[in-house]
C-alpha cells in the first residue's frame, strides 16, 4: 500500500466503533468478528469471507430500519430555520420594488437594506459558535426564532427607512445563528443512515422559503401601498411556530453528554430513537467524548486547537472551501438575475417577469428535492462532484449565450437628445451592449416581430428603472404599442441558449452544491470542534454571499456579462478540482467515526471514496517503528486484510474487509 499519512493521528473513534461491533456480534451469539491475529508484528492476509457479512450485519443492527416519527418532527421544526433563511433573503427583492417608490430610497439605501441582513448574518454565524458551545443547540434555535419574530415585527411596523435598516439587521442576526445551528442539531439527532437526507431537508426548506417568498412578492406587488409590510412581516408566522415547537423539543443528546448531563442525554436518546435499545449508541458517543476531552483538555481557544490538530484543520479547510465554492458558483447572482434573463428571452411584462422568477425559485426547490432523494443513494462526494461539474458547464453555456448576444447586439439607430440633460453619455453609445452595461442608461426600441428597429439609448428614470427619463419610453409620453424599454438587457435571438443555461444550472446546482456544503459541514468535525467549525464555515458562506452579490454588477460592467459568467464558470471548475481531491465520503458513518477520514494529507482525503468497500483505517504506532508497540486492543480490528508500516512516519495502515 503506497498511501502516505504525514501527521499524528489517533484511533479513538475507530476503536470505540469496533468495540461496539464486537459486543454486538458476540452478544447475539454470532461468531466473533474481532479476532486478534497471532502474528501481529508482520504483514498478514487473513481470509475474511464471513467477516464482511458479519460486519455488515453489525452495521445494520447499528442502523435499525424503523425510524421513529419523532425524528422527522424534530427535523421539520428545526428546518423552519432554513425556511426563514430562504424567506428573509428572498423576499427583499420584491419588497424593494415597492419600498423604493414609497420611501424614495436612493441606490445606496437599497443596497444597505439588502446587504445589511447578509452582513449581520456573517457576523452572528461566527458568534453562534460560542453560543452553541455554551448554551446548546436548542437554546440557540429558540434564540434565533425569537430574533426572527422580533425582526419581523419591527420590519412590518417600520415608520421610516432607518427603522427598516434596524429590522433587517435584527433578522440577519437570527439568520446567522440559525444557519449554523440547525444543520448541527439535525445531524446530531439523526440516525446515521438518515442523517444526510434529514440535514439536506434543511436546504430544501431554504429553497422552499425562497419560492414562497417570490410567490408572496408576486401576490402583494398588486398592493402598491404597504404591500411590503405584509411581505416582510409574514416571516413572523414560521418564526413563532418554530419558537413554540422548540419549547417542547429536546436538546441534542451529544451536547448533553458533553456537558455531563448523562441522565438527561439517555432520556433524550430513548425519546428520539423510540423504544430501540440506545445503550450502544449512548456508550459509543460517551466513550468518544471522554477520549476527546482527555486528549483535548486545556490548550487554548477551540479555533486555535482546530488549527493545530491536523485532521480537524483539514476538515475545516474542506468545510470552508465547500461553502466558498458554493457562493463563487454564483447561485445568488443567477437567482437575482433570473428575471432579467427571462426578460431577455422575450418576456417583456414586468409582472410576468416577477412570476417567472417565482418559477425559477420553484425549479431550485424542485431540484433540491432531487438532492434529498440522491444524497443517501449516491453519497455526498459523488453528488457534489457531479453537481459542481454540471454547474460549471452550465455557467459556460450561460456565458456563451451572453457572448453571442453581445456579438449580435442591435445597433442604436436614433440619437435623440433632451435639452434638459444635454450631457447624458447614454445618447453617445452606438449599440445596445455598452448602453445596457451602463447602469444609468436603457435601450428603447420598436419591434416588428423579427428584429428591433428605430432604437435609441436613453437615460433611465431615477425613480424607476422600468422607464426612460424622457422620450418615447417614458411614461409621460405613454409608450406606443410596439415600443419597448429594455433596462439591463438587450433584445436578442440567442436568449434560448441563456434560458437553457439557466435551467441546466439550477438542475445541476440545486441537488448538490446547494445542500451539500451545509450537510457535509454538519458531520465532519469532532464534537469538541463542531460548533466552531460550523460557525466558521457558515461565516465563510455569508461573507462570500455578500461579496459576490455586491461585486456582480461591477464585475459585469468591467468584464461584461459573458466575462462574469466565464469567471464564475472557471471558479466552479476550480472548485471541482478541490472537491475531487479533498472531499471524502461521509455517508452512513457514525459522526464519531468521520474524523478518521481526514487522517491523510489534505487533498488526498478525497481518494478514500474509492476504498469504500474495503475500509482502510489508520493507526498511530507511537513512532517506534514496530507493530508490537500498538496496544493489544487496538490490534483487534477483525479479520485483517493487510497491514503496512510506514517507517518514516511511524504510522501503521490497517485495512480490513
Ligand atoms: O444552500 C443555499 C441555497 O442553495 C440557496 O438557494 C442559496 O440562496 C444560498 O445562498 C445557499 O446557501
Amino acid at each position: 500500500m503506497s498511501r502516505k499519512a504525514s501527521d499524528d493521528y489517533s484511533l479513538r473513534s475507530m476503536s470505540n466503533l469496533m468495540g461496539e461491533r464486537r459486543k454486538k456480534v458476540t452478544e447475539d451469539g454470532e461468531r466473533s468478528l474481532i479476532k486478534a491475529p497471532s502474528n501481529a508484528s508482520i504483514s498478514s492476509h487473513a481470509p475474511a469471507a464471513d467477516a464482511g457479512d458479519a460486519e455488515r450485519a453489525a452495521r445494520q443492527q447499528f442502523q435499525p430500519d424503523v425510524t421513529p416519527a419523532f425524528v422527522y418532527v424534530l427535523a421539520a421544526f428545526s428546518a423552519l430555520g432554513g425556511f426563514l433563511f430562504g424567506y428573509d433573503t428572498g423576499v427583499v427583492s420584491g419588497a424593494m420594488l415597492l419600498l423604493k417608490k414609497e420611501m424614495n430610497l436612493s441606490a445606496l439605501w437599497q443596497e444597505l437594506l439588502v446587504s445589511s441582513t447578509v452582513g449581520a448574518a456573517a457576523l452572528s454565524a461566527l458568534a453562534g459558535g460560542s453560543l452553541n458551545g455554551m448554551f446548546g443547540r436548542r437554546v440557540c434555535i429558540l434564540l434565533a426564532s425569537f430574533i426572527f419574530s422580533a425582526g419581523g415585527v419591527v420590519l412590518s411596523a417600520a415608520p421610516n427607512k432607518e427603522v427598516l435598516l434596524v429590522g433587517r439587521v435584527i433578522v440577519g442576526l437570527g439568520l446567522g445563528i440559525a444557519s449554523m445551528t440547525v444543520p448541527v442539531y439535525i445531524a446530531e439527532s439523526s440516525p446515521p443512515h438518515l442523517r444526510g437526507q434529514l440535514v439536506t431537508v434543511n436546504t430544501l426548506f431554504i429553497t422552499g422559503g425562497q419560492f414562497i417568498a417570490s410567490v408572496i412578492d408576486g401576490a402583494f406587488s398588486y398592493l402598491q401601498r404597504d404591500g411590503w409590510r405584509y411581505m416582510l412581516g409574514l416571516s413572523v408566522v414560521p418564526a413563532v411556530l418554530q419558537f413554540l415547537g422548540f419549547l417542547f423539543l429536546p436538546e441534542s443528546p451529544r451536547w448533553l453528554i458533553q456537558k455531563g448531563l448523562t441522565q438527561k442525554a439517555r432520556r433524550v436518546l430513548s425519546q428520539i430513537r423510540g423504544n430501540q435499545n440506545i445503550e450502544e449508541e449512548y456508550e459509543s458517543i460517551r466513550t468518544s467524548i471522554e477520549e476527546e476531552q482527555r486528549d483535548c483538555a486545556g490548550g487554548g481557544p477551540v479555533f486555535c486547537r482546530m488549527l493545530t490538530h491536523p485532521p480537524t484543520r483539514r476538515a475545516l479547510t474542506v468545510g470552508c472551501g465547500l461553502q466558498m465554492f458554493q457562493q463563487l458558483s454564483g447561485i445568488n447572482t443567477v437567482m437575482y438575475y433570473s428575471a432579467t434573463i427571462l426578460q431577455m428571452s422575450g418576456v417583456r411584462d414586468d409582472r410576468l417577469a416577477i412570476w417567472l422568477a417565482a418559477l425559477t425559485a420553484f425549479t431550485n426547490f424542485l431540484f433540491t428535492l432531487v438532492g434529498v432523494w440522491l444524497v443517501e443513494r449516491l453519497g455526498r462526494r459523488r453528488l457534489t462532484l457531479t453537481s459542481i461539474l454540471g454547474t460549471g458547464s452550465s455557467l459556460m453555456l450561460l456565458a456563451i449565450g451572453f457572448l453571442l448576444s453581445a456579438q449580435h447586439t442591435p445597433p442604436v439607430t436614433l440619437h435623440p437628445s433632451d435639452p434638459a440633460t444635454p450631457n447624458s453619455t447614454c445618447t453617445l453609445y452606438g449599440s445596445c451592449e455598452p448602453c445596457m452595461l451602463d447602469p444609468t442608461c436603457g435601450f428603447c426600441y420598436r419591434d416588428n416581430g423579427t428584429s428591433p428597429f428605430a432604437s435609441s439609448c436613453e437615460p433611465v428614470n431615477q425613480a424607476s428603472t422600468g422607464e426612460a427619463a424622457w422620450g418615447r419610453c417614458s411614461n409621460s409620453t405613454q409608450m406606443r404599442e410596439g415600443t419597448y424599454w429594455a433596462y439591463n438587457y438587450c433584445p436578442t435571438s440567442y436568449s434560448w441558449i441563456v434560458l437553457l443555461g439557466l435551467i441546466l444550472y439550477l438542475a445541476f446546482f440545486a441537488p448538490g452544491m446547494g445542500p451539500m456544503p451545509w450537510t457535509v459541514n454538519s458531520e465532519i468535525y469532532p464534537l469538541w470542534a463542531r460548533s466552531t467549525g460550523n460557525a466558521c464555515s457558515a461565516g465563510v458562506n455569508w461573507t462570500f454571499n455578500v461579496l459576490v452579490s455586491l461585486t456582480f454588477l461591477h464585475v459585469a460592467q468591467y468584464l461584461t456579462y459573458y466575462g462574469a459568467f466565464f469567471l464564475y464558470s472557471s471558479l466552479a471548475l476550480l472548485g471541482s478540482v478541490f472537491i475531487y481531491g479533498c472531499l471524502p465520503e461521509t455517508k452512513g458513518r457514525q459522526l464519531e467515526e468521520i474524523e478518521l477520514l481526514f487522517a491523510r494529507r489534505l487533498c488526498t482525503c478525497g481518494g478514500l471514496a474509492s476504498d469504500e468497500a474495503r475500509h482502510i483505517e489508520y493507526i498511530r504506532s507511537f513512532h517506534c517503528g514496530s507493530f508490537t508497540h500498538i496496544p493489544e486492543h487496538r490490534m483487534e480490528l477483525g479479520q485483517l486484510h493487510n497491514r503496512v508500516l510506514e517507517p518514516d512516519s511511524g504510522i501503521a495502515y490497517i485495512s480490513f474487509r
